[in-house]
């Protein structure tokens, strides 16, 4: 009889894919939210490899179908959560809005863009999870156009107090993979020293002001 095929490792192949396109790199570096980091994911760089862009969106598939139950639309975040949110969407058949940090101030000045149905259950979809200011706020401007939000998904949740500031307003943060599991993957394989790995667990450690418990 055949030996059994591998099973596939993804945490391991998506780590991979992330250090070997520069995704994923270690340096210092301010986010979205002021705060210094000593690394970066850079996320927007997985639709211009076809084969890793398909395999995070089945991974984001996945983790929506294993984690949130019925729901009627996807919703991302502008700029980087809407390559992700609305390639979701399409593989997912799902309606597809999205929610504007502010209104543009011109053309029809909406913060939601598509059509969002008062009292439909929404599930908001981003690339990157750390402080979680981002989607909380997209969270906060879909309820505010009458629709209930309960769930976010993120491709990577980097462990910097996303989940607590979600939590507290009622939202279940679910991620395809913590910076810890892909840290943890690249260190057993020897894809990175121990000074990388620790920078990363030292970052977690420093949540910040976000923390909460
Ligand atoms: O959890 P937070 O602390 O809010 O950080 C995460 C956010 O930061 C990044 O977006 P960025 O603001 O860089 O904008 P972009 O998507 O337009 O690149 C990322 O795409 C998330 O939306
Ligand atoms: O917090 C952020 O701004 C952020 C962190 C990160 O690793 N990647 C990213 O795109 N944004």
């Amino acid at each position: 009889m055949a030996p059994p095929a591998a099973v596939p490792d993804f945490m391991l192949e998506f780590a991979s894919f992330l250090l070997k396109s520069n995704s994923l790199r270690f340096g210092v570096f301010t986010l979205a939210s002021g705060k210094q980091s000593s690394y970066y994911i850079d996320l927007r760089v997985l639709p211009s490899f076809p084969a890793y862009f398909r395999l995070a969106i089945n991974a984001l598939k996945g983790t929506v179908t294993k984690n949130v139950g019925q729901f009627d639309t996807l919703a991302s975040v502008p700029t980087s959560g809407l390559v992700f949110g609305s390639a979701l969407a399409y593989e997912m058949s799902k309606p597809f809005i999205y929610a504007r940090k502010e209104s543009k101030g011109y053309g029809t000045g909406k913060t939601i863009e598509g059509f969002l149905k008062a009292g439909s259950k929404v599930v908001v979809v981003d690339d990157v999870a750390t402080t979680g200011t981002s989607v909380s706020s997209a969270v906060d401007i879909i309820r505010a156009n009458g629709a209930i939000v309960e769930d976010v998904v993120a491709l990577v949740d980097r462990h910097e107090g996303a989940n607590e500031r979600l939590k507290k307003i009622g939202v279940r943060l679910h991620a395809v993979a913590g910076i810890n599991d892909i840290v943890s993957a690249l260190y057993k394989a020897g894809l990175i020293d121990e000074n990388a790995l620790e920078s990363v667990m030292k970052q977690m450690a420093a949540k910040g002001e976000y923390e909460t418990d």
